[in-house]
C-alpha cells in the first residue's frame, strides 16, 4: 500500500489551511496513495494562544471537509489533528475517514506536551488542553492501524498495547521542535518501530519561522527493521511511500521478541 505524508505549511488563516489540505490530499490521490496523512494541528498554528479560537466541535467545518476530501478522492484520510471543543474543554483531536468519507477513528491526545528543557524548548499544552483517554486501533482493507499524537510517541507501553491489539502500522501526526526534533524525532520513530516490529509514520507541519513554535519537519516512515524508508526536510513537501505490510510478519518471524509470539 502507499501512504502519503503531507508536510503542510500551516498558516494563521484556517480557510487557507483547509484549502491547502484539500490540494495536498488531491495530489496524494493523483500520485496513487491509498492513505493521506496530515500533520498535528493542521488547521491552526501550534500555539496555546490559538487553540481556543480555532477549536471546533466534532462534526464541524474541518471534520466535514476532511470527510469530503476522503470521499472525493476515494482515499483514507488521517486528518492530522485539530483543536476540538467538547463541553467547554479543548482537546487535541485526530479524525480518520475511510474511502467513502465515513469516520473510522476519533482520538484525542493522551499525553499532553508539557516540557521545559534547560536553555531550549518550553511548552505547556495543559494550559489550554485536556487529555484524551487512551490510544486505539482502526481497521482498514490493509489491516489494523494504530494512532497517537506527537508527545504520545515517547510512551512505549502505549505502543506495545497497540501492537498487542494487532496494529501493523502506527500513524503519528506530530510537531516536534528545534530542541527535541534533532535529538529525538528519528530516534523515537525507529525505536518504536523496532520495539514493536511495525511501521511508524510521523507527519509534521513544515517549519515557519514567523510563528513562535518552530516545527522540526522531517516527516518520515520507519519500517519494522528500524530502517528509515523516507524522511523529508523542513519545507512544505509531500512523500508517497510504498509500505510492504508483509514485512511485519517477516521481521517478527526472523526476530521473535513479541509476547505472545506473532505467527504468520
Ligand atoms: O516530545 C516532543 O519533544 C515534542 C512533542 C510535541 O511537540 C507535541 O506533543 O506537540
Amino acid at each position: 500500500m502507499k501512504i502519503a505524508l503531507l508536510q503542510m505549511m500551516v498558516t494563521a488563516d484556517k480557510e487557507k489551511n483547509l484549502k491547502r489540505a484539500e490540494e495536498l490530499v488531491n495530489k496524494a490521490a493523483q500520485g496513487g496513495a491509498d492513505m493521506a496523512v496530515l500533520p498535528e494541528m493542521f488547521n491552526c498554528p501550534y500555539d496555546n494562544a490559538y487553540f481556543p479560537e480555532y477549536a471546533e466541535p466534532k462534526g464541524g467545518e474541518t471534520y466535514r471537509r476532511l470527510s469530503e476530501m476522503a470521499k472525493e478522492n476515494a482515499i483514507y484520510v488521517v486528518g492530522g489533528s485539530i483543536p476540538q471543543i467538547k463541553e467547554n474543554k479543548i482537546y487535541n483531536t485526530s479524525y480518520t475517514f475511510d474511502r467513502q468519507g465515513n469516520e473510522l477513528h476519533d482520538y484525542s491526545k493522551t499525553h499532553l506536551f508539557d516540557i521545559q528543557v534547560d536553555g531550549g524548548q518550553a511548552f505547556k499544552e495543559s494550559d489550554t488542553l485536556t487529555p484524551g483517554n487512551g490510544m486505539g486501533v482502526f481497521q482498514t482493507e490493509f489491516g489494523l492501524f494504530g494512532l497517537g499524537i506527537c508527545f504520545d510517541v515517547r510512551f512505549q507501553s502505549d505502543w506495545e498495547m497497540l501492537q498487542k491489539q494487532g496494529a501493523l502500522v502506527c500513524i503519528v501526526p506530530g510537531a516536534f521542535n528545534m530542541t527535541t526534533g534533532p535529538a529525538h524525532w528519528e530516534l523515537l520513530f525507529r525505536a518504536r518501530a523496532v520495539d514493536n516490529q511495525l511501521f511508524m509514520v510521523g507527519v509534521s507541519p513544515a517549519r515557519d519561522l514567523d510563528f513562535s513554535y518552530h516545527a522540526y519537519g522531517h516527516s518520515l516512515v520507519a519500517d519494522p527493521w528500524g530502517s528509515v524508508l523516507t524522511q523529508l526536510g523542513f519545507e512544505e513537501d509531500i512523500a508517497i511511500v510504498s509500505v510492504d505490510l508483509e514485512r511485519v510478519a517477516s521481521v517478527r518471524r526472523q526476530i521473535p521478541i513479541l509476547s505472545p509470539p506473532v505467527m504468520e
